[in-house]
């Protein structure tokens, strides 16, 4: 594949447990390229998360660089960053309020004050996962598991992502659920014409054959991308 699609390049990330000293990634390099499905499996406990943390600059590295279109991110770039490299966490958390005082509350934002609430992208997300418009004034705290996910979700695409880092999103989720969730992103891969990646965190033999086209694997904090 040419230069031009790779998003993002990791050097050598470490991340050291301040309290145990323990290494808990060690010197994890990878590439993600434009269009990339990939599912990052691995035992539990074996640094899944705190490596997407550390990909998504929500911990510093201890040591290594992340290059974003090609750029070294700074310090003075970690929150836009953020917003383009979305890390989603398996148990949503969401604000009191309605559904659209949710996905209204990141322009609130001053990091986000060149973006503004669009209704008619929430109304097109919204039909992909078959829900009315209806939806936006339920109250946040009747929704179920799998609808906080959703809400979490759209809160976050709405910002125009680049990549997402998909902690378990649906590992509490029913099949329903899953279902739901997965059909999003892949329209959102597809809307965006396979521009867009992510990196998605699952246990489940299944759902990784679903979703991944490339298997990332982490072993004791040591991370193998079929890279070499
Ligand atoms: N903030 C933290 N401070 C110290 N240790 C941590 C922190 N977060 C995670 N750990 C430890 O780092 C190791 C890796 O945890 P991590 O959550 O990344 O595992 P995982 O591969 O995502 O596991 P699972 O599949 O069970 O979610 C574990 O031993 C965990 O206890």
């Amino acid at each position: 594949m040419g230069h031009e699609t790779v998003l993002l390049k990791a050097e050598n990330l470490c991340r050291i447990d301040p309290v145990s000293k323990v290494m808990l990634v060690k010197s994890a390099s990878c590439i993600i390229q434009q269009g990339d499905r990939i599912v990052l499996s691995g035992g539990s406990g074996s640094g899944k998360s705190v490596f997407c943390r550390l990909l998504a600059l929500l911990d510093p590295p201890d040591q290594g660089r992340i290059f974003f279109n090609r750029q070294p991110v700074t310090q003075a770039d970690i929150p836009h960053y953020r917003s383009k490299v979305a890390y989603i966490r398996q148990r949503p958390v969401l604000l009191k309020g309605t559904v659209q005082e949710n996905l209204m509350f990141p322009f609130a934002l001053r990091i986000n004050r060149e973006h503004h609430f669009s209704p008619e992208k929430i109304t097109r997300f919204l039909s992909i996962i078959d829900k009315p418009d209806s939806f936006l004034q339920k109250n946040a705290a009747d929704l179920s598991g799998g609808e906080r996910q959703l809400v979490c979700l759209l809160r976050v695409l709405q910002l125009d992502p680049v990549i997402l880092l998909l902690d378990e999103p649906t590992s509490a989720l029913d099949r329903d659920m899953v279902m739901q969730v997965e059909l999003l992103i892949n329209k959102w891969m597809q809307l965006h014409d396979e521009t867009r990646a992510y990196v998605w965190i699952s246990h489940d033999e299944p759902q990784k054959q679903r979703v991944g086209q490339k298997i990332w694997r982490m072993n004791a904090g040591v991370l193998t991308t079929g890279l070499v």
